[in-house]
C-alpha cells in the first residue's frame, strides 16, 4: 500500500538498493545526480523532470549546472522520504534513462560526442 507516512532511515536505504541503484539518501533526500552532454542536455533534462513534477503536484529540489542536473526529492509535509518520493523518483528515472532498444524503428541519439545528451548508467 502506498502511503504519505515518512519511511526510516533503514527502509529507505533498503528500497534505494533495489529499486533505484543510481540514487542516495543524502540530507534527508532521495538523490541522484544526471550527467549530459552539455548546457542544452541539461536544460531538456530539467524540463522533462519539470513536466512530470507539475503532473504528479510533487516537486523535486533542482541544482543545475553545465553539464549535470540533480534531483533530490522528499516530501515536505511531513520532512521525511515517502512513496510520493519513491514513485516519483522511479518515472524520473524510467524517463531520463529511456533510450529506443536495438530492434526499435527508433535510431537513438547518436553516437558522436558532438550530439551527446545524457550519460546512461
Ligand atoms: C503547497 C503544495 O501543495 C505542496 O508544496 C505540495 C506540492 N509539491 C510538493 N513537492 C514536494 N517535493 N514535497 C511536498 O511535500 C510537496 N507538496
Amino acid at each position: 500500500m502506498s502511503t504519505t507516512q515518512p519511511h526510516d532511515p533503514e527502509d529507505i536505504r533498503r528500497r534505494i538498493q533495489t529499486e533505484l541503484p543510481h540514487w542516495r539518501y543524502e540530507d534527508g533526500q532521495l538523490c541522484r545526480q544526471y550527467r549530459t552532454g552539455g548546457w542544452k542536455g541539461t536544460l531538456m533534462a530539467v524540463n522533462a523532470v519539470g513536466h512530470l513534477a507539475e503532473a504528479a503536484w510533487h516537486h523535486p529540489d533542482l541544482a543545475v549546472s553545465y553539464d549535470s542536473v540533480t534531483v533530490k526529492l522528499s516530501t515536505h509535509s511531513v520532512k521525511g522520504v515517502t512513496d510520493r518520493d519513491f514513485e516519483l523518483a522511479r518515472r524520473i528515472e524510467d524517463l531520463l534513462m529511456w533510450r529506443p532498444a536495438p530492434d526499435s524503428a527508433l535510431e537513438g541519439t547518436p553516437d558522436d560526442p558532438r550530439f551527446k545528451y545524457i550519460e546512461y548508467d
